[in-house]
């Protein structure tokens, strides 16, 4: 039965199988097979087209043939700002504290807004999936409309995402701060909302808890917010241990606790299911609660190089056994482009290794971290980041020969080299076909 088949396509496979070195596979002439589901049914390596169409039942005529052009997993942003995305690249003077009272809040509180909301949250995900993002863990605002809203344009446009409503109850002006009761009355609306909107395993939305950060919240609020978490048994968002003031304040508003990690832990809001953005001034000690409640880590290094915040050790969150992924952490960093976090991954990671021996994230290793280290990071593991049968073909098609790209190859360079410089330099003039769940959501051949 041929028609059980929604595509199957042949190019240079690259994925990888997990984070570790030889887990990295590139592939010539590889063949996948997408279901009608949408999920990955096999994928061929280095047998004739022939043979494998016996084994798996399809007709010869059916594949698709890429050429030399890559299929490879769709990047996952483990953190970014949706309402920030209309002043990404400007406000790039200030450090996080000062940042988040000039800019951002101003902006966010825009957001009351629906006309607001609709036009600027529009353009997000369109640049985001356009520049091959397929994943996306989102921060929206404190307004429970707004935030419905994102999670409508999301579904139209065909990303999978996570989405919270923020959650600020102190510290925070007077035109952008909640009572600790609405802010717990609307997460919940807003958790039914998200569950409500198609059947586990089919949503392309899973509601997230997003507390801002512990400036942010009273324990009230934490308290009640950890409870609606595992009520639900939803996923948890927030930021950690960004920036020294910032560090020296959660201190400050809690004697109570050894550290910030504790902080969270204390809320029930450090498990498996967190992710929390930055972690760039954590403890060992810290690090290893993160391991041992299995909680991840959003390393955002465009970010921490834009806000001035410091540089985040992956190497030694990865050696303490921490889940990492990458996020574009957008407006704190000035590029919606996952491409932009790996390249900045590796700067981050080669600071470490300035005059001194220091095993530093390569350009591989910032692509898993990128893939299967948000995949993981946001408990998707299973579903996606990588061509695995059974997970969802959520890929894109990637040209590193267009016609007016930003890089140029030359015949002697191999596979490799090509697919290097593609992180490097490329961007969305590359990326031909951004599939989720195997359908065609962005990329140059959609218009
Ligand atoms: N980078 C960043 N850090 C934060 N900490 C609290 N809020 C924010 C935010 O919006 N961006
Ligand atoms: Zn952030």
């Amino acid at each position: 039965d041929f028609s059980v088949y929604n595509a199957i396509m042949k190019g240079t496979l690259v994925h990888c199988l997990s984070l570790h070195k030889d887990d990295f596979q590139l592939w010539n002439d590889a063949i996948v097979g997408v279901s009608e589901k949408g999920t990955i049914s096999f994928v061929g390596n280095g047998c004739d087209v022939k043979t494998l169409s016996e084994v798996y039942g399809f007709s010869v005529d059916q594949v698709t043939n890429l050429g030399r052009k890559f299929l490879i997993p769709g990047l996952i942003d483990t953190h970014l700002h949706a309402p920030q995305y209309a002043f990404t690249g400007t406000g790039t003077d200030l450090p996080l504290l000062e940042w988040l009272n000039r800019y951002t809040f101003p902006i966010e509180s825009k957001y009351a807004d629906l006309q607001i909301a609709e036009h600027a949250y529009t353009k997000a995900v369109k640049r985001v999936l356009s520049l091959g993002t397929t994943t996306g863990c989102y921060y929206a605002t404190i307004h429970l409309p707004a935030t419905k809203l994102l999670v409508q344009i999301i579904n139209q446009l065909g990303q999978r995402a996570y989405v919270g409503k923020v959650n600020m109850d102190r510290n925070s002006p007077e035109t952008y701060v909640e009572s600790t009761e609405n802010s717990l009355k609307d997460t919940e609306e807003f958790i039914q909302y998200c569950l409500a909107s198609g059947e586990e395993g089919k949503r392309l939305v899973t509601p997230i808890i997003t507390p801002r950060f512990v400036p942010s919240c009273t324990t009230e609020l934490m308290t009640g917010l950890g409870r609606l978490a595992a009520q639900y048994n939803v996923p948890i968002q927030s930021h950690i241990s960004e920036n020294c003031d910032e560090v020296k304040w959660v201190k400050d508003l809690h004697p109570e606790c050894e550290s910030y990690t504790d902080v969270y832990e204390k809320h029930n809001l450090l498990n498996e299911k967190s992710v929390m953005a930055h972690g760039v001034y954590l403890k060992d000690e810290e690090l290893q609660k993160f391991a041992d409640a299995g909680a991840g880590i959003s390393h955002c290094p465009t970010s921490n190089f834009q806000l001035a915040s410091g540089v985040f050790n992956v190497r030694n969150a990865l050696d303490k056994g921490v889940k990492v992924g990458l996020g574009t952490d957008v407006a704190g960093g000035y590029s919606s482009s996952m491409w932009e976090s790996i390249r900045q991954a590796m700067n981050a990671s080669n600071t470490f290794r300035f005059g001194r021996e220091f095993n530093s994230v390569g350009y591989r290793e910032a692509f898993a971290l990128a893939t299967v280290g948000g995949a993981e990071v946001l408990g998707l593991g299973e579903r996606v980041g990588n061509f695995w049968p059974g997970k969802e073909f959520d890929a894109l098609i990637v040209d590193p020969f267009v016609e007016g790209g930003p890089f140029d190859v030359f015949e002697w360079e191999n596979e490799e080299q090509i697919f290097e410089k593609m992180v490097m330099m490329g961007d969305d003039r590359n990326i031909e076909s951004v599939f989720v769940g195997g359908k065609l959501v962005a990329g140059t051949s959609k218009v």
